[in-house]
């Protein structure tokens, strides 16, 4: 036996605390359109997930797809628009949002943690949200105003992975709304009291200068968030993570991270590990 076989024990004994906290928690994992556009970064990202199901963690997802719904549209030959981080959308594009998360986006986390020996199973967002139309210029764009459980919590208690796509039911047309993800995020892990909610993106967490790494503000609360709002430091697709966490845990959820999915194994050292990486958001 040589010392690297033993400092493999340690490691693993030094997640111990944290599995044994965590074991029937329910963690709320956005993963992002950014984070996913690298499929190596996307597989060692959903075997973590599945290493979290197997320490009896109950993992759900919500995804995005923003970026390869933005491809879709370019080759269809239209232009995506957005309005304060909000997909315009019209018929055509509504269509095109449908198709790129239930064909290609769903199923590949699905058939990818079943692949990494865990089980998932994809959840139409119709089927979890009902929701208003947003308020704006924005066509087939949704609030959400309610979450149904059934489907998840069947999932969960068959020790299945639920992959949620961010489309919501108008109940007044029968509808489907296309719902940023993030907000998607946030309501479920709301309605869900979610122990925590990470977000997975293409950034180290929340930053003064997105292009500069040691910028990385490791802790946030509502008057740091609405200064650097303020200064213009937190824009565009920032904006709704952080407005949506703040949220959120006013609504009850126990944590927020935003981390980087493209840091190999990120999930894993922010809920196993001490050393804390990204931004967390709390009250
Ligand atoms: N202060 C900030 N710190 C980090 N990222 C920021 C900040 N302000 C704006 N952003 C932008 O937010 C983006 C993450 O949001 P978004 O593109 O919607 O990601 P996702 O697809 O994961 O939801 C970053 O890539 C960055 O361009
Ligand atoms: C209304 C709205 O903007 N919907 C988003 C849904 C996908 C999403 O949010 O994807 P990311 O998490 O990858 O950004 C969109 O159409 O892009």
């Amino acid at each position: 036996m040589n010392e690297t076989q033993i400092q493999k024990a340690d490691v693993l004994l030094e997640a111990l605390p944290y599995m044994q906290g965590f074991r029937g928690c329910t963690f709320l994992i956005k993963v992002g359109g950014s984070a996913m556009e690298d499929p190596a970064v996307v597989d060692t990202f959903l075997k973590d997930v599945v290493f979290l199901e197997a320490v009896g963690i109950n993992p759900v997802i919500v995804h995005g797809g923003g970026k390869a719904i933005s491809k879709a549209m370019k080759d269809s030959g239209l232009e995506a628009k957005f309005i304060n981080g909000m997909r315009v959308t019209d018929e055509e594009t509504i269509k095109i949002v449908e198709q790129t998360l239930a064909r290609v986006i769903n199923p590949e986390i699905v058939n990818k943690i079943n692949a990494f020996g865990g089980k998932a199973v994809g959840v139409p967002g119709t089927e979890v949200f009902t929701g208003d139309k947003m308020k704006g210029d924005l066509g087939w764009v949704g609030e959400v105003n309610d979450c149904r459980l059934g489907l998840i919590q069947a999932a969960v208690a068959g020790e299945f992975v639920p992959v949620v796509s961010p489309v919501a039911r108008e109940l007044a047309s029968g509808k489907t709304l296309n719902v940023n993800a993030d907000l998607a995020a946030c309501a479920l892990a709301t309605r869900l009291k979610a122990t925590k909610l990470i977000f997975l993106s293409d950034v180290r967490g929340v930053m003064r200068d997105p292009k500069d790494d040691s910028t990385l503000i490791p802790s946030l609360d509502p008057a740091g968030i609405e200064s650097l709002k303020k200064e213009g430091i937190i824009s565009g697709g920032m904006i709704p993570k952080v407005d949506s966490s703040l949220e959120s845990l006013r609504g009850g959820v126990g944590k927020v991270h935003l981390i980087d999915g493209r840091i190999p194994h990120a999930l894993i050292l922010e809920i196993f590990t001490d050393v804390g990486i990204g931004t967390e958001i709390h009250l």
